[in-house]
Protein backbone atom coordinates (compact mmCIF):
# COMPACT_ATOMS: atom_id res chain seq x y z
CA UNK A 1 0.00 0.00 0.00
CA UNK A 2 1.12 3.23 -1.34
CA UNK A 3 2.10 6.27 1.58
CA UNK A 4 0.34 9.16 2.14
CA UNK A 5 2.29 11.18 4.61
CA UNK A 6 5.41 10.39 5.77
CA UNK A 7 7.01 12.55 8.35
CA UNK A 8 10.42 11.77 9.84
CA UNK A 9 11.83 12.98 13.08
CA UNK A 10 10.01 16.92 12.82
CA UNK A 11 11.22 19.20 14.81
CA UNK A 12 10.40 22.50 15.51
CA UNK A 13 10.45 25.74 17.88
CA UNK A 14 9.12 28.57 17.62
CA UNK A 15 11.43 31.87 18.72
CA UNK A 16 10.76 33.54 21.66
CA UNK A 17 9.24 36.87 22.29
CA UNK A 18 11.89 39.31 23.63
CA UNK A 19 13.71 37.95 26.53
CA UNK A 20 11.40 35.04 26.65
CA UNK A 21 13.39 31.57 25.26
CA UNK A 22 12.53 29.70 22.41
CA UNK A 23 9.93 27.09 22.69
CA UNK A 24 9.98 23.50 21.03
CA UNK A 25 6.49 22.80 19.64
CA UNK A 26 7.72 19.68 18.05
CA UNK A 27 10.37 17.21 19.37
CA UNK A 28 11.45 15.02 16.43
CA UNK A 29 7.94 13.13 15.17
CA UNK A 30 7.72 10.42 13.02
CA UNK A 31 4.71 9.32 11.82
CA UNK A 32 3.35 7.25 7.91
CA UNK A 33 0.03 6.89 6.88
CA UNK A 34 -1.09 4.75 4.25
CA UNK A 35 -3.22 5.90 1.12
CA UNK A 36 -7.32 5.22 2.16
CA UNK A 37 -6.27 5.42 5.56
CA UNK A 38 -8.25 7.90 8.32
CA UNK A 39 -5.70 9.43 10.74
CA UNK A 40 -6.93 11.05 14.11
CA UNK A 41 -4.53 13.11 15.26
CA UNK A 42 -5.41 13.92 19.25
CA UNK A 43 -3.86 15.93 22.70
CA UNK A 44 -4.24 18.27 24.92
CA UNK A 45 -4.34 22.08 23.85
CA UNK A 46 -0.81 23.27 22.89
CA UNK A 47 0.25 19.76 22.00
CA UNK A 48 1.66 20.91 18.89
CA UNK A 49 -1.38 19.26 16.55
CA UNK A 50 -1.87 22.63 14.41
CA UNK A 51 2.09 22.74 14.17
CA UNK A 52 2.69 19.71 12.91
CA UNK A 53 -0.80 20.52 10.33
CA UNK A 54 0.56 23.85 9.10
CA UNK A 55 4.32 21.87 8.51
CA UNK A 56 2.33 19.27 6.11
CA UNK A 57 0.45 21.94 4.39
CA UNK A 58 3.24 24.09 3.57
CA UNK A 59 2.47 26.95 5.60
CA UNK A 60 5.23 26.35 8.00
CA UNK A 61 9.04 25.05 7.70
CA UNK A 62 10.03 23.07 10.06
CA UNK A 63 13.50 23.13 12.07
CA UNK A 64 14.87 19.83 11.20
CA UNK A 65 13.36 16.85 9.61
CA UNK A 66 11.21 16.25 6.90
CA UNK A 67 7.56 15.47 5.49
CA UNK A 68 6.32 14.27 2.42
CA UNK A 69 2.57 13.70 0.83
CA UNK A 70 2.43 11.17 -1.91
CA UNK A 71 6.40 10.87 -1.71
CA UNK A 72 6.77 15.03 -3.02
CA UNK A 73 8.73 16.53 -0.31
CA UNK A 74 5.90 19.28 1.56
CA UNK A 75 8.25 22.10 0.10
CA UNK A 76 6.94 21.68 -3.20
CA UNK A 77 4.12 22.65 -4.34
CA UNK A 78 2.89 19.36 -6.86
CA UNK A 79 2.54 17.91 -3.12
CA UNK A 80 -0.14 20.29 -2.34
CA UNK A 81 -2.10 19.02 -6.00
CA UNK A 82 -5.36 17.40 -5.05
CA UNK A 83 -5.18 17.96 -0.97
CA UNK A 84 -8.29 19.81 0.62
CA UNK A 85 -7.00 21.56 3.79
CA UNK A 86 -9.61 23.09 6.77
CA UNK A 87 -7.41 25.02 9.00
CA UNK A 88 -8.59 25.38 12.77
CA UNK A 89 -10.26 28.99 12.03
CA UNK A 90 -11.04 29.08 8.32
CA UNK A 91 -10.79 32.73 7.82
CA UNK A 92 -13.24 33.37 4.74
CA UNK A 93 -13.91 36.55 2.63
CA UNK A 94 -17.03 37.61 4.12
CA UNK A 95 -17.98 39.31 1.00
CA UNK A 96 -18.11 35.76 -0.78
CA UNK A 97 -21.30 33.66 -1.00
CA UNK A 98 -20.63 30.25 -0.62
CA UNK A 99 -21.07 29.87 -3.55
CA UNK A 100 -18.48 31.58 -5.04
CA UNK A 101 -15.73 30.21 -2.21
CA UNK A 102 -16.04 26.76 -3.68
CA UNK A 103 -15.76 28.12 -7.22
CA UNK A 104 -12.31 29.79 -6.25
CA UNK A 105 -11.48 26.43 -4.86
CA UNK A 106 -11.73 24.68 -8.23
CA UNK A 107 -9.77 27.86 -9.88
CA UNK A 108 -7.06 27.64 -7.24
CA UNK A 109 -6.65 24.05 -8.31
CA UNK A 110 -6.89 24.25 -11.79
CA UNK A 111 -10.03 22.42 -12.23
CA UNK A 112 -13.06 22.32 -14.55
CA UNK A 113 -16.14 20.59 -14.66
CA UNK A 114 -18.56 20.74 -17.68
CA UNK A 115 -21.46 22.10 -14.75
CA UNK A 116 -19.56 24.13 -12.12
CA UNK A 117 -22.72 25.39 -10.62
CA UNK A 118 -24.00 21.93 -10.43
CA UNK A 119 -21.08 20.41 -9.23
CA UNK A 120 -20.87 23.38 -6.32
CA UNK A 121 -24.35 23.34 -5.51
CA UNK A 122 -24.19 19.16 -4.98
CA UNK A 123 -21.34 19.73 -2.60
CA UNK A 124 -23.31 22.90 -0.64
CA UNK A 125 -26.45 20.53 -0.53
CA UNK A 126 -24.78 18.18 1.31
CA UNK A 127 -23.55 20.61 3.48
CA UNK A 128 -26.84 21.65 4.26
CA UNK A 129 -25.89 24.92 2.28
CA UNK A 130 -28.03 25.19 -0.67
CA UNK A 131 -30.30 27.27 0.35
CA UNK A 132 -27.64 30.59 1.25
CA UNK A 133 -25.60 29.93 -1.88
CA UNK A 134 -25.66 32.70 -3.08
CA UNK A 135 -25.76 34.79 0.48
CA UNK A 136 -22.25 37.17 1.51
CA UNK A 137 -20.74 34.62 4.25
CA UNK A 138 -21.22 37.63 6.23
CA UNK A 139 -23.59 37.17 9.34
CA UNK A 140 -22.83 33.32 8.88
CA UNK A 141 -22.76 31.60 12.15
CA UNK A 142 -19.53 29.58 12.82
CA UNK A 143 -21.04 26.80 12.04
CA UNK A 144 -22.13 27.45 8.63
CA UNK A 145 -19.26 28.90 8.08
CA UNK A 146 -17.11 25.67 8.79
CA UNK A 147 -19.62 23.81 6.62
CA UNK A 148 -18.45 26.27 4.12
CA UNK A 149 -14.92 25.75 4.47
CA UNK A 150 -15.46 22.35 4.48
CA UNK A 151 -17.41 22.12 1.32
CA UNK A 152 -14.62 24.15 0.10
CA UNK A 153 -12.07 21.37 0.81
CA UNK A 154 -14.10 18.41 -0.85
CA UNK A 155 -15.25 20.59 -4.26
CA UNK A 156 -12.22 19.54 -5.70
CA UNK A 157 -12.53 15.85 -5.02
CA UNK A 158 -9.55 15.97 -3.12
CA UNK A 159 -6.70 12.44 -2.77
CA UNK A 160 -5.94 13.98 0.79
CA UNK A 161 -8.05 16.01 3.29
CA UNK A 162 -6.30 17.20 6.04
CA UNK A 163 -8.49 19.12 8.64
CA UNK A 164 -7.66 20.96 11.93
CA UNK A 165 -10.20 20.43 14.38
CA UNK A 166 -13.04 19.85 11.30
CA UNK A 167 -15.98 18.90 13.82
CA UNK A 168 -15.67 22.70 16.22
CA UNK A 169 -18.06 25.00 15.70
CA UNK A 170 -20.87 22.26 15.01
CA UNK A 171 -23.79 21.34 16.29
CA UNK A 172 -25.25 17.89 17.43
CA UNK A 173 -26.60 17.74 13.80
CA UNK A 174 -24.16 19.30 11.98
CA UNK A 175 -21.86 17.23 13.85
CA UNK A 176 -23.15 14.40 12.46
CA UNK A 177 -23.14 15.22 8.97
CA UNK A 178 -19.77 15.64 9.20
CA UNK A 179 -19.05 13.19 10.22
CA UNK A 180 -21.38 11.18 7.52
CA UNK A 181 -19.68 12.87 4.99
CA UNK A 182 -15.78 11.49 6.04
CA UNK A 183 -17.33 8.36 6.94
CA UNK A 184 -18.44 8.09 2.85
CA UNK A 185 -15.23 9.94 1.81
CA UNK A 186 -13.29 7.26 3.54
CA UNK A 187 -15.00 4.44 1.86
CA UNK A 188 -14.48 5.64 -1.13
CA UNK A 189 -10.80 5.33 -0.85
CA UNK A 190 -9.69 8.89 0.33
CA UNK A 191 -7.23 9.48 2.81
CA UNK A 192 -7.72 11.66 5.94
CA UNK A 193 -5.75 13.31 8.52
CA UNK A 194 -7.54 15.31 11.27
CA UNK A 195 -7.31 16.46 14.78
CA UNK A 196 -9.48 16.46 17.06
CA UNK A 197 -10.17 16.57 20.81
CA UNK A 198 -13.29 14.85 21.00
CA UNK A 199 -12.35 11.18 21.48
CA UNK A 200 -16.23 9.84 20.61
CA UNK A 201 -15.54 11.08 17.14
CA UNK A 202 -12.12 9.58 16.36
CA UNK A 203 -13.61 6.53 17.18
CA UNK A 204 -16.16 6.69 15.02
CA UNK A 205 -13.81 7.70 12.16
CA UNK A 206 -10.47 7.15 12.61
CA UNK A 207 -8.45 3.70 11.54
CA UNK A 208 -5.78 4.83 13.57
CA UNK A 209 -4.66 7.36 15.59
CA UNK A 210 -1.81 9.16 17.58
CA UNK A 211 -2.30 10.43 20.89
CA UNK A 212 0.67 14.12 20.64
CA UNK A 213 1.49 15.62 24.08
CA UNK A 214 3.95 18.23 24.65
CA UNK A 215 5.21 18.02 21.17
CA UNK A 216 5.56 14.00 21.11
CA UNK A 217 4.02 10.99 19.52
CA UNK A 218 3.45 9.25 23.12
CA UNK A 219 1.24 6.33 21.07
CA UNK A 220 -0.12 5.38 17.53
CA UNK A 221 -2.82 2.57 17.62
CA UNK A 222 -6.62 1.40 16.57
CA UNK A 223 -9.01 3.24 18.48
CA UNK A 224 -9.87 -0.76 19.77
CA UNK A 225 -6.37 -1.19 21.17
CA UNK A 226 -6.79 1.14 23.49
CA UNK A 227 -9.56 -0.11 25.11
CA UNK A 228 -8.48 -3.35 24.49
CA UNK A 229 -5.50 -3.41 26.56
CA UNK A 230 -7.43 -2.16 30.05
CA UNK A 231 -7.68 -4.94 31.66
CA UNK A 232 -11.27 -5.01 33.96
CA UNK A 233 -14.59 -5.45 32.01
CA UNK A 234 -18.05 -4.95 32.97
CA UNK A 235 -20.53 -7.64 33.13
CA UNK A 236 -24.36 -7.54 33.30
CA UNK A 237 -26.64 -10.77 33.96
CA UNK A 238 -29.87 -10.68 34.50
CA UNK A 239 -30.82 -13.88 36.67
CA UNK A 240 -32.97 -14.58 40.34
CA UNK A 241 -30.53 -15.50 42.27
CA UNK A 242 -27.41 -13.57 43.64
CA UNK A 243 -23.78 -14.90 42.14
CA UNK A 244 -20.73 -14.22 44.41
CA UNK A 245 -19.31 -11.12 42.97
CA UNK A 246 -22.26 -9.48 41.31
CA UNK A 247 -24.06 -6.76 42.60
CA UNK A 248 -27.85 -5.95 42.80
CA UNK A 249 -28.84 -3.38 39.88
CA UNK A 250 -32.88 -3.07 39.46
CA UNK A 251 -35.55 -5.06 38.01
CA UNK A 252 -33.43 -8.35 38.84
CA UNK A 253 -30.22 -7.09 37.18
CA UNK A 254 -26.50 -7.99 38.16
CA UNK A 255 -23.35 -6.24 37.64
CA UNK A 256 -19.73 -6.77 38.10
CA UNK A 257 -16.39 -5.51 37.46
CA UNK A 258 -14.24 -9.11 36.36
CA UNK A 259 -10.65 -8.95 35.61
CA UNK A 260 -9.89 -10.10 31.95
CA UNK A 261 -8.35 -13.06 33.10
CA UNK A 262 -11.36 -14.16 35.49
CA UNK A 263 -14.15 -13.57 32.70
CA UNK A 264 -14.67 -17.53 32.49
CA UNK A 265 -15.23 -17.95 36.29
CA UNK A 266 -17.89 -15.47 36.17
CA UNK A 267 -19.37 -16.68 32.91
CA UNK A 268 -19.37 -20.06 34.88
CA UNK A 269 -20.59 -18.84 37.92
CA UNK A 270 -23.61 -16.77 35.94
CA UNK A 271 -24.40 -19.96 34.27
CA UNK A 272 -24.61 -22.20 37.46
CA UNK A 273 -27.43 -19.83 38.69
CA UNK A 274 -28.93 -19.61 35.55
CA UNK A 275 -28.88 -16.16 34.38
CA UNK A 276 -29.06 -14.85 30.84
CA UNK A 277 -25.78 -12.43 30.13
CA UNK A 278 -27.02 -9.36 29.05
CA UNK A 279 -23.64 -7.47 28.32
CA UNK A 280 -19.45 -7.90 28.61
CA UNK A 281 -17.78 -4.28 28.12
CA UNK A 282 -14.59 -2.59 28.46
CA UNK A 283 -15.26 -0.98 31.84
CA UNK A 284 -13.58 2.20 30.72
CA UNK A 285 -14.82 4.21 27.95
CA UNK A 286 -12.38 5.19 25.36
CA UNK A 287 -12.16 8.82 26.57
CA UNK A 288 -11.61 7.39 30.48
CA UNK A 289 -8.90 4.83 28.66
CA UNK A 290 -7.28 8.09 26.80
CA UNK A 291 -6.84 9.82 30.01
CA UNK A 292 -5.80 7.35 32.07
CA UNK A 293 -3.18 6.67 29.28
CA UNK A 294 -1.79 9.98 29.34
CA UNK A 295 -1.49 9.96 32.99
CA UNK A 296 0.16 6.35 33.07
CA UNK A 297 2.87 7.32 30.39
CA UNK A 298 6.12 7.97 31.51
CA UNK A 299 7.65 11.56 30.94
CA UNK A 300 10.30 11.32 28.59
CA UNK A 301 13.53 12.73 29.23
CA UNK A 302 12.83 16.03 26.96
CA UNK A 303 9.39 15.90 29.13
CA UNK A 304 11.43 16.63 32.11
CA UNK A 305 13.11 19.74 30.92
CA UNK A 306 11.82 22.97 30.07
CA UNK A 307 10.11 23.67 26.68
CA UNK A 308 13.30 25.24 26.00
CA UNK A 309 14.71 24.87 22.42
CA UNK A 310 17.10 26.95 20.47
CA UNK A 311 15.17 28.86 18.35
CA UNK A 312 14.50 27.99 14.29
N1 LIG B 1 3.28 31.29 16.18
C1 LIG B 1 3.70 30.80 17.36
N2 LIG B 1 4.66 31.42 18.07
C2 LIG B 1 5.10 30.93 19.24
N3 LIG B 1 4.64 29.80 19.81
C3 LIG B 1 3.67 29.14 19.16
C4 LIG B 1 3.15 29.59 17.91
N4 LIG B 1 2.19 28.71 17.49
C5 LIG B 1 2.12 27.75 18.44
N5 LIG B 1 3.00 28.00 19.44
C6 LIG B 1 3.23 27.17 20.63
O1 LIG B 1 3.57 25.86 20.19
C7 LIG B 1 2.94 24.87 21.00
C8 LIG B 1 2.08 23.96 20.14
O2 LIG B 1 0.98 24.74 19.63
P1 LIG B 1 -0.09 24.14 18.61
O3 LIG B 1 -0.98 25.26 18.21
O4 LIG B 1 0.62 23.39 17.55
O5 LIG B 1 -0.86 23.11 19.56
P2 LIG B 1 -2.27 22.37 19.35
O6 LIG B 1 -2.07 20.97 19.82
O7 LIG B 1 -2.75 22.58 17.97
O8 LIG B 1 -3.19 23.15 20.38
P3 LIG B 1 -4.78 23.45 20.31
O9 LIG B 1 -5.45 22.14 20.52
O10 LIG B 1 -4.98 24.38 21.46
O11 LIG B 1 -5.07 24.07 18.98
C9 LIG B 1 2.16 25.63 22.05
O12 LIG B 1 2.96 25.71 23.21
C10 LIG B 1 1.95 27.01 21.45
O13 LIG B 1 1.90 28.00 22.45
Amino acid sequence: MSVAIAVDAIRKSYAGAWRKPAREALKGISLSIAAGETFGFIGPNGAGKSTLIKILVGALRPSAGSASIFGRDVREPEARRGLGFVPENPSLQDFLSPYEVLLMGLRLHGLRFSDERKHCLHWLERFDLAAVADSRLRGFSKGMLQRTALAHALVIQPRLLILDEPLSGLDPAGRKDVVDILDEYSRQGGTLFFSSHVLHDVERIADRFGVIRKGEVLTVQAPGELLHAEQTLTVRSSGSGPVPGFIPETNGRWRAEVRRDQLWQALDALRSAQHTLLEIRSALTLEEAFFRYLELAPPSSANDEPDVAPSS
